[in-house]
C-alpha cells in the first residue's frame, strides 16, 4: 500500500535524499564554474570582441593593399637573384607569387621537371631563353609559369591591354596551351584569349584588345595585326615561340618576321621546342637578345624519352593497310594515334576503318576538318580510354593527350626531327609508351641511319604472318558498292604519291620505288589510276637528262645533235631562232622559279578541283619546261654552232658579216642535216691557205658536201610482201638521163638537174594518173561484187518467204510445176538473170493467187511486184568502159548527145 510520509529529520531515507539533493544543488552552483562548453563559450565571446578591436586597431595602421602587394614583388624580385638552380626541387623553391603557387598546387604540380628547373628561373630574371628537352619535358609550365609571374610584377589590368603574347603553330596546340594556363592562372585576374581563326574574325576584333595573354597561331595573328584597326601591342612584355622550329617548318618564316616587325623591340622573348633546328637558330638570332641557351638533354643518351619503347616494321606499301588493320585488332583496349602523310589518306582510311568494324573506337583529326569538329575529336580522343586516332601532323606537336600507348607511324615521317614530335605524343612526363614507325624497304636504309644520327634508339621488328589479316577483298567490296567511297580511294592514292614527290629528302623517299598497281589494289581499287603529274615529272625528266647531255655538249664532251634527229633540229630552228637569245638569258632563273611554283603548288592540301587545277598547272608547267628543254637544246646547238661559225667568221673576214645571218644558218643547217663538221671546214680552210676570201653559195657548199661524198641516211621500208623500198632519199625512177648521171664527172651540172628534175615529174605524175586508174577500177569491182551478193541474198530471202507462205498456206491447192521455167531453154547469163526475175515475179504473182490468206494479201503482192521490180534494175550490171569516173561521165554525156 501507500508509503508513510516523512517525517523528515531522522528518516535515513529522506536524509539520504535530502543529501542526494544538496549534492545536486551543489553540483549545479559549482557547473558554471567548471563547465568547458560554458567556459569556451564564454572564451569565444571574449575573443570576437577582441578580435573586432584587434582589427578595428589593424585596420587603422593596415598599408594599401597595393602597397603589401608592393612590398611582396620587391622581396620576390630581390630573390631572382639568388636562384640557385641546383637547390630547385619544387616551384614553390622558386621566388613564386601566392596566387601562381596555389593555382599550380591545385593542378597537382609541385616537383618541378628538369626544362623547369632549368629555365624558370632565367626567365625570372628577364632574359631572354631558347629552350629545349625531349617531348613531354613539361615545356609548356616552363614558359606559363614566367608569363604569370611577368604580369603579376608588374601589376598588370585589363587596361593595360597586350602583355603577352604566345604563339604556337597548331590550333590544337594553342588551344591546349590555354587550357593549362586556365589550370595554373585561375587565381590571378589577368584576361587569356585564345585566337587560332576559325571563328568570326569581327567577335575576335572585338575582344581582341581587352585581352593581357593571347594565345594564337601565326596566320590569324597576322590578320589581326593587318585588318583590325585598334589592334596593337605596344605595351607587351614578352613574346613566347612554342614549336618554334615547326612554326618556321609550315611555312611561316615571312609571317614570323612580320609579326616580330610589329613588336615593340623592348620586351623579353621565350622560344622552346623538343627539337632545334638551323632556322630556329636564325630566328633566334633576329628575335631574341642575347639568350640563353637550355638545352637540358644535349648530354643524354638518346633524343627521346626513355620510357619511350621504338620499334620499326619493313613493309611493302600494298600491305600497309593490312598491317594497321591486324595491328588494330590486336590493340583494342589501348588508346594509339596513328599518324599518316595526308589529309586524304586519313579521310578514306578512316571511312574505311570505320566500315571494317575492328572493335575500337576511330577518330580523325585532320587540316580540312572545320574548327568544331577539330576540338570535339580534340576533347573526345582525351575523355576516351581506348581509341584510336588517325590523324596528320597536325597531331604530332605539342599535343597531351593523357595516357596514349603506342603511337603508330603509318607513313614514314618527313624527317628525324617529325618522327621524334609523333613518337613523342607517347611516353610523357614519366609515363611509358610504345612507338612503331612502318618503313617501306626504299625508306629503311635512309631512314634509320637518320634516326641513329638523331640518337633515337629505334630495333627492327617482324610482323608475325600468321597474324596478318588480309583486308583487300573487303575494300575492293566497298568500293564496288559506293562510289564516293571509290573516289576518296582515289583521291588517297593521288595525295600519298604527291607527298612522297613534295618529300625533300629524295634518299628516303623515291616516288619511282613505289609499286603503283599493287598499292592501288590494297587500297581497293581496281587498277591504278593515271597519276598525270607523275607521268609529266618522268617526262620532264626525260627532258632535263637531255637537258644535261647539252650542258655536257657546251663542255664539248657529248655531241647534242646525237640526241636529237635533224628533222626536229630543222623544224624547231626556225620557230626558235629569234627568241633565242632572250630565253637564253631568262632560262636559268625561269627553271628554277618553275621549280619551286610547282613545288608550292603541290604543297597545297587540296580539294578535287584544285587537284584538276594543279594537274593543269602542272600540265602546262611541264609544256612550258619541255619547250624550254627543246629550246635549251637547240640553243645548245646553235651555241656549239655559233662558236664554230666564230671561227669560220675570224677566218672569211667583214664579207662574212655581209652575208648575215642566213650564211650562217644554212652553213649550221648543212652542218645538222649532213653531219657535217664545221671544225672540219675550218681546218680544211685553214690548211688551204686561202687569200681570196669568197662568199659561200649554197651551190658552192653543196658542191663541196658532193665532193666529200658523204653518205646520206637512208630511210627504208618494207612492203607487205616483203620487199624493200627506199623512202629517204627519194630514188630516182625515171630511166631517162640514168646513164648520162652515170657518166657524169664531179660537181653539179645545172642544167641537166633541171630536166632531169622535169623528167621525174612527168614520170611522177603518170605514175599518179596510173594509180589512180587502178584505184578507181578496184572500186568499181568491189560495188559490182557487193551488189551481186545483195541480189543472192534477196532471191534466197523470197524463196524462203515462199516456203512459208506454202507452209501457212490454208487451202489445198497444189502447186503447179509448169509454172516453172523451162530448164533445157539455152539463155545468156544476163538473160537468165533477167528471166529469172520475171519467172520469180509471174510465179510470185502465182503464188500471190495460191496464198491468198489474208485480207492483206493484195498489199503483199504489190509490194512483191514492186520488189521484184526493184531487184532487176538493181541486178542489171553496169558496163565496164575501163575508164575512168570522169571519162565514163564524158561518155555517157557524148552518147546522150549523140542519140538526141
Ligand atoms: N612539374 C610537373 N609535375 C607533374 N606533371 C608535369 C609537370 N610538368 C609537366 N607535367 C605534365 O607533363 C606532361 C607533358 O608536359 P608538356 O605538354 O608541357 O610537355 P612538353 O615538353 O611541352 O612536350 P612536347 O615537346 O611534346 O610539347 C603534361 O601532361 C603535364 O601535365
Amino acid at each position: 500500500m501507500g508509503k508513510p510520509a516523512s517525517s523528515g529529520r531522522g528518516d535515513p531515507e529522506t536524509e539520504h535524499r535530502g543529501d542526494k539533493k544538496v549534492k545536486a544543488h551543489s553540483d549545479k552552483e559549482s557547473r558554471p564554474r567548471t563547465d568547458p562548453v560554458l567556459n569556451f563559450e564564454r572564451w569565444k565571446k571574449k575573443h570576437i570582441r577582441k578580435q573586432k578591436k584587434m582589427k578595428e586597431l589593424r585596420k587603422q595602421l593596415k598599408k594599401p593593399e597595393w602597397q603589401v602587394e608592393r612590398e611582396t614583388i620587391g622581396r620576390l624580385t630581390m630573390e631572382y637573384e639568388k636562384i640557385n638552380v641546383n637547390e630547385i626541387m619544387r616551384f614553390s623553391d622558386f621566388p613564386l607569387s601566392r596566387k601562381t603557387l596555389k593555382g599550380l598546387q591545385e593542378a597537382q604540380y609541385r616537383m618541378v621537371t628538369e626544362i623547369q628547373k632549368q629555365t624558370i628561373g632565367l626567365a625570372l630574371q628577364g632574359k631572354d631563353v631558347l629552350g629545349a628537352a625531349k617531348t613531354g619535358s613539361g615545356k609548356t609550365l616552363a614558359f606559363l609559369v614566367p608569363v604569370l609571374e611577368t604580369l603579376y610584377r608588374l601589376q598588370w589590368t585589363s587596361a593595360d591591354g597586350l602583355g603577352v603574347l604566345i604563339i604556337s603553330p597548331t590550333r590544337e596546340l594553342a588551344y591546349q596551351t590555354f587550357e593549362v594556363l586556365r589550370k595554373v592562372g585561375k587565381n590571378h585576374d589577368f584576361s587569356a584569349g585564345l585566337i587560332i581563326g576559325g571563328k568570326d574574325l569581327k567577335h575576335e576584333s572585338e575582344r581582341i584588345n581587352q585581352i593581357n595573354i593571347l594565345i594564337c597561331t601565326p596566320g590569324r595573328l597576322l590578320q589581326h595585326m593587318d585588318e583590325t584597326t585598334y589592334f596593337h601591342a605596344t605595351n607587351l612584355q614578352m613574346l613566347v615561340l612554342d614549336e618554334a622550329d615547326r612554326i618556321l617548318d609550315m611555312g611561316f618564316a615571312d609571317t614570323m618576321n612580320a609579326i616580330i616587325e610589329n613588336l615593340p623591340k623592348k620586351r623579353q622573348t621565350l622560344l622552346f621546342s623538343a627539337t632545334q633546328t638551323k632556322s630556329v637558330k636564325d630566328l633566334a638570332r633576329l628575335s631574341l637578345k642575347d639568350p640563353a641557351y637550355v638545352w637540358v638533354h644535349e648530354k643524354a643518351k638518346y633524343s627521346t624519352p626513355a620510357t619511350l619503347d621504338q620499334n620499326y616494321v619493313i613493309c611493302e606499301l600494298h600491305q600497309k593497310i593490312s598491317v594497321l588493320y591486324s595491328f588494330l585488332k590486336s590493340h583494342l583496349k589501348k588508346k594509339s594515334i596513328v599518324f599518316f602523310a595526308s589529309c586524304k589518306e586519313v579521310q578514306y582510311l578512316f571511312r574505311v576503318f570505320c566500315r571494317l568494324r575492328p572493335g575500337i573506337s576511330i577518330l580523325a583529326l585532320h587540316g580540312k576538318q572545320q574548327q568544331m569538329r577539330r576540338m570535339e575529336v580534340y576533347n573526345e580522343f582525351v575523355r576516351k580510354k581506348s581509341a584510336v586516332l588517325f590523324a596528320t601532323d597536325i597531331a604530332a606537336r605539342g599535343l597531351d593527350f593523357p595516357a596514349v600507348n603506342w603511337v603508330l607511324q603509318f607513313d614514314c615521317p618527313e624527317d628525324a626531327n617529325t618522327y621524334i614530335h609523333r613518337a613523342g605524343r607517347t611516353a610523357r612526363y614519366k609515363e611509358g609508351g610504345e612507338s612503331l614507325l612502318i618503313l617501306l624497304p626504299s625508306e629503311v636504309k635512309g631512314m634509320v641511319h637518320q634516326l641513329s644520327q638523331r640518337k633515337v634508339p629505334v630495333k627492327e621488328i617482324k610482323i608475325n604472318p600468321e597474324k596478318l589479316i588480309d583486308i583487300q577483298k573487303k575494300l575492293e567490296a566497298f568500293l564496288a558498292q559506293d562510289q564516293d567511297l571509290k573516289e576518296r580511294a582515289q583521291r588517297c592514292f593521288v595525295s600519298y604519291l604527291r607527298s612522297i614527290y613534295l618529300m625533300k629528302n629524295k634518299e628516303v623517299f623515291d616516288v619511282n620505288k613505289l609499286l603503283l598497281p599493287e598499292y592501288a589494289l590494297s587500297l581497293g581499287l581496281a587498277v591504278a589510276q593515271r597519276v598525270r603529274f607523275l607521268q609529266r615529272i618522268q617526262k620532264t625528266m626525260t627532258n632535263e637528262s637531255l637537258i644535261n647531255q647539252t650542258d655536257e655538249n657546251k663542255d664539248g664532251r657529248k655531241h647534242v645533235t646525237s640526241s636529237l634527229t635533224n628533222d626536229e633540229v630543222e623544224e624547231f630552228r626556225a620557230y626558235f631562232n629569234e627568241k633565242m637569245s632572250i630565253l637564253q638569258k631568262g632560262e636559268k632563273k625561269s627553271g628554277e622559279k618553275d621549280k619551286q611554283n610547282l613545288a608550292n603548288a603541290l604543297d597545297k592540301e587540296e580539294n578535287g578541283e584544285e587537284e584538276k587545277e594543279l594537274e593543269e598547272e602542272i600540265r602546262q608547267k611541264n609544256v612550258e619546261k619541255v619547250k624550254e628543254s627543246e629550246v635549251q637544246a637547240l640553243s645548245a646547238t646553235n651555241e656549239t654552232s655559233k662558236d664554230k661559225v666564230i671561227s669560220v667568221q675570224s677566218l672569211d673576214g667583214d664579207e662574212e658579216d655581209e652575208d648575215g645571218h642566213d650564211a650562217d644558218f644554212f652553213r649550221v643547217k648543212r652542218h645538222n642535216v649532213f653531219g657535217l663538221d664545221l671544225k672540219e671546214t675550218t681546218i680544211q680552210k685553214k690548211s688551204s691557205n686561202s687569200s681570196i676570201k669568197k662568199k659561200a653559195t649554197k651551190v658552192t657548199e653543196a658542191k663541196k658536201v658532193m665532193k666529200r661524198k658523204f653518205k646520206v641516211n637512208t630511210k627504208v621500208t618494207f612492203t607487205e610482201d616483203g620487199e624493200l623500198v627506199q623512202q629517204w632519199p627519194p630514188i630516182q625512177k625515171s630511166i631517162v638521163n640514168k646513164t648520162e648521171e652515170e657518166d657524169e664527172g664531179p660537181g653539179i651540172n645545172l642544167e641537166k638537174a633541171k630536166e632531169r628534175l622535169q623528167e621525174e615529174d612527168k614520170f611522177d605524175k603518170e605514175e599518179y594518173r596510173k594509180k589512180i586508174k587502178a584505184k578507181h577500177r578496184e572500186k568499181r569491182l568491189k560495188e559490182k561484187e557487193s551488189k551481186r551478193e545483195a541480189r543472192k541474198k534477196q532471191v534466197k530471202a523470197q524463196d524462203e518467204e515462199e516456203e512459208a507462205f506454202l507452209d501457212w498456206s490454208d487451202d489445198n491447192s497444189e502447186f503447179d510445176p509448169s509454172t516453172l521455167p523451162d530448164p533445157d531453154k539455152p539463155r545468156s547469163h544476163e538473160q537468165t538473170s533477167d528471166d529469172d526475175m520475171e519467172d520469180e515475179e509471174g510465179e510470185t504473182r502465182k503464188m500471190g493467187g495460191v496464198k491468198k490468206r489474208n485480207r492483206n494479201a493484195g498489199k503483199e503482192e504489190m509490194i512483191s511486184s514492186h520488189k521484184s521490180k526493184k531487184a532487176k534494175w538493181e541486178n542489171v550490171e553496169p558496163l565496164d568502159t575501163g575508164l575512168s569516173l570522169a571519162e565514163d561521165e564524158e561518155l555517157v554525156l557524148h552518147l546522150l548527145k549523140s542519140q538526141s
